[in-house]
């Protein structure tokens, strides 16, 4: 997979280089380009924001510039192009679902505003030539798309085959089976007074299953009832509805 971000801070997606993701792009499993938005202005003050039409608080991000940067890193037009990803708090939600999908993807390029946003014409122009996608990662408000950015493309690169040392951890998150995940102990058995569950020493691995099968629900129920309601018909078993 190829990931191109364009952003006015080019610093803040450097922990893209640090840990597994960092070996992952030293392994070329993921090339990742990161362009300054700066570079497309030209101007003596390289100015990339504007006051807003209709008023309002803030300012905009000017559409010249973005398109631009948009057509140098994500090409005019001719195949491949990529898939636009448009941090936005006004954006559809970010779920682990749409990093699976995502997963499958040649190539991502992740347009990081800030200010107020970047003008709606830049999206709806690069419509006409990729897929787009105005995402949010959360309901609450970050001052620019970076943070967002890293988020997303950490979520993806994990799911990349060679990024994650045990490949069985992805398969096995939490949302995967559509709950949260259970509690999780290592040694000692005893800490400050707390041992871990004789269960989970027990050997036994039916009941450790049927033990963290039921500590997922239990968790899900008091944090997530949503995701309950959201389980496909059939999601529970028997067992599971005893819980
Ligand atoms: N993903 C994601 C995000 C973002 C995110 C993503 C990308 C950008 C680019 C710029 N900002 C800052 C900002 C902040 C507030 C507002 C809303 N307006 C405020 C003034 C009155 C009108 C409405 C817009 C833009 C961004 C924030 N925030 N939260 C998420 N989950």
């Amino acid at each position: 997979m190829r990931i191109d971000v364009i952003t006015i801070f080019p610093d803040y997606l450097n922990p893209l280089r640090e840990a597994l993701l960092g070996k992952a792009i030293e392994r070329d499993r993921i090339a990742v380009g990161v362009h300054d938005l700066r570079d497309w202005t030209h101007d003596v003050h390289r100015a990339v924001d504007d006051s807003p039409y209709g008023g309002g608080p803030g300012m905009v991000m000017k559409p010249q510039v973005w398109g631009e940067a948009l057509d140098a890193v994500c090409g005019t037009g001719e195949e491949p192009m990529p898939r636009l990803v448009v941090p936005t708090p006004a954006g559809r939600p970010f779920d682990q679902r749409t990093a699976i999908r995502w997963s499958a993807e040649p190539w991502l390029v992740f347009a990081c505003g800030r200010y107020e946003g970047i003008d709606q014409r830049v999206i709806d122009d690069a419509a006409t030539r990729m897929p787009v996608e105005e995402v949010s990662i959360g309901d609450y408000v970050l001052v620019g798309g970076e943070v967002a950015a890293l988020v997303m493309i950490e979520a993806v690169a994990r799911l990349l085959p060679g990024v994650l040392g045990n490949p069985l951890s992805a398969e096995q998150d939490s949302f995967s089976d559509g709950l949260l995940e259970g509690p999780c102990y290592t040694r000692p058995e005893v800490w400050r007074g707390h041992a871990v569950p004789d269960v989970l020493r027990s050997g036994n691995h039916a009941a450790i299953n049927r033990w963290r099968r039921d500590q997922a629900l239990a968790r899900t129920y008091r944090r997530r009832p949503d995701l309950l309601a959201a389980l496909p018909e059939g999601a529970l078993d028997k067992a599971d509805r005893a819980q």
